[in-house]
């Protein structure tokens, strides 16, 4: 009994670069949101929860206009958030990161995050196939959570705008990477988001 869980990050926002703190798409946001439509439109799809944040919800409005039989639903566990805080164990490149960051900020990404993981994660009865359209950080630590891997991992781990990465949940084994940040859905061009640039 499949199930799987297909995350997307949203498409690019709208004058990003100018750090608001959310907005609409750009014109490329869009076109990234129908493409990755297009990729997932042959997928019998269980439920579409995501983000409540502007740049979330224009992007699953977009991917529900390709593919009809799925009602987006906005769920306040898939918004952005700090995942964890500083530990022992991280890296010291990684601190600066934190200095802007309150106590409660990574009190309450700590606690979604949980919430988040519970929800999603629990391995179902049946088949099932959820898609979750949602931030950067928040795929980070699904990723994370995946190969049990210390807290702070999450750091560090990028996803493009539109990019698909699939969890698959099992019941009596670990769940599985099956892919991560795949953008075979997009040309070079649309290609955006990441922090580092693609060599080939
Ligand atoms: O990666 C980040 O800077 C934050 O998680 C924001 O991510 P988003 O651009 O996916 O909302």
């Amino acid at each position: 009994m499949p199930h799987y869980l297909y995350l997307v990050r949203h498409g690019e926002q709208q004058d990003a670069e100018h750090g608001l703190p959310d907005g609409p798409l750009s014109p490329r946001g869009k076109r990234q949101a129908q493409l990755i439509a297009e990729r997932l439109s042959g997928i019998p799809f269980t439920s579409m929860y995501h983000s409540p944040l502007n740049r979330a919800a224009e992007t699953a409005a977009i991917m529900a206009e390709r593919m009809p039989a799925l009602e987006p639903q906005p769920s306040s566990l898939l918004f952005d958030c700090i995942p964890s805080g500083p530990t022992p164990d991280m890296p010291k490149a990684f601190e600066s990161f934190f200095g802007p960051v309150t106590e409660a900020e990574i009190e309450a990404g700590r606690a979604q995050m949980d919430d988040a993981v519970h929800e999603f994660l629990t391995p179902a009865m049946g088949d099932r196939h959820d898609l979750l359209v949602t931030h950067n950080f928040v795929i980070g630590w699904f990723v994370r959570h995946v190969f049990d891997a210390p807290d702070w991992r999450w750091l560090g781990l990028n996803q493009a705008n539109c990019g698909l990465t699939i969890i698959r949940v099992r019941s009596a084994k670990p769940p599985v990477l099956v892919v991560h940040n795949d953008l075979g859905h997009l040309p070079v061009e649309l290609r955006t988001g990441l922090p580092e640039l693609q060599p080939v």
